[in-house]
């Protein structure tokens, strides 16, 4: 129920999806580092005279207790006789205002709702939030899924699906680039945030050996993605992340709505999420 961080996801083989630190802190102490911990209602740091200011960096969602609300699981009709057996189940999990610690709900007094569903399906891991603002006023949010992926070498993996994009490039001081690669190394620290991305166009890992996608994520309502990999020195530097080495092992590819405000007017609904198709 922790932020509502998914930590594990294994595919049928048992292999793990999902970078998890081995000195993630799970006793709600600290956002737990690895998996997919949940971004809102702010991403980074928050900016000085805005609704957000008071709030810690990422927002109070990766670090309040959810409730959950229940499984679902639908199975799939039409395929001759032979009835599928659970094509996908779905838990949903909720904070509301009423749930925040009275120092969250201080730093951001707004009545909303949030859904978090999280579908696995025999294709692949969908994730998606819906934000509903219960109160009388208007409020603006950030939001973004901050997912961990595993991988085998970082040296070995290529992200697609970014070309011509600008970017903010936070460890160059916040300077603004078009991206020319049409397949990224990782070759450094990395902290990009890739803007207004074209809906229904996947971002791929894939593989420099075979070119071929190892995770393809493909967004709705989510049209920014941030790629973060924090390499040696900054690993070595954050407490709860283990082992060093660790980061040859994990790319953050972090679908998100960050590089503009999302206003949502009193009794509106926003929702968006991402669906994560591995290779099978
Ligand atoms: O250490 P955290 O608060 O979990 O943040 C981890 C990272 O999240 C995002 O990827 C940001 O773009 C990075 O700037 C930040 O370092």
């Amino acid at each position: 129920m922790y932020g509502a961080t998914v930590t594990s996801w294994k595919l049928a083989d048992g292999k793990e999806q999902l970078f998890l630190s081995e000195k993630a802190i799970l006793d709600g102490s600290k956002p737990i580092r690895g998996g997919i911990p949940v971004v809102f209602p702010v991403f980074g740091p928050p900016p000085q005279n805005h609704a957000t200011s008071a709030l810690p960096q990422h927002g109070f969602a990766r670090s309040s207790n959810w409730e959950f609300l229940g499984k679902s699981s639908s199975e799939s009709l039409g395929k001759g006789d032979r009835k599928q057996s659970n094509e996908s189940v779905t838990l949903d999990f909720g904070l509301s205002n009423t749930m925040l610690s009275d120092e969250s709900r201080k730093a951001w007094p707004y009545e909303f709702g949030l859904v978090y569903s999280v579908m696995l399906t025999k294709d692949g891991l969908e994730t998606s939030l819906r934000v509903q603002n219960n109160g009388s006023q208007n409020f603006e949010f950030k939001v973004l899924l901050h997912t961990y992926f595993q991988i085998d070498d970082i040296s070995k993996i290529r992200v697609k699906g970014l070309e011509s994009k600008t970017y903010v490039d936070k460890v160059l001081n916040a300077s603004i680039h078009t991206e020319t690669s049409p397949s990224l190394a990782i070759t450094q620290e990395t902290d990009r945030v890739y803007q207004a991305l074209d809906a229904g166009v996947p971002v791929v890992i894939s593989s420099a050996d075979d070119d071929q996608p190892i995770f393809s994520i493909t967004r709705k309502a989510l049209d920014d993605v941030v790629v973060w990999n924090p390499w040696a020195d900054k690993a070595k530097g954050m407490a709860d992340f283990a082992p060093d080495e660790g980061f040859k092992n994990m790319i953050c590819v972090e679908a998100g709505s960050v590089a503009s405000w999302q206003t949502l007017e009193a009794g509106e609904t926003w929702e968006g999420g991402q669906f994560i198709k591995p290779r099978l």
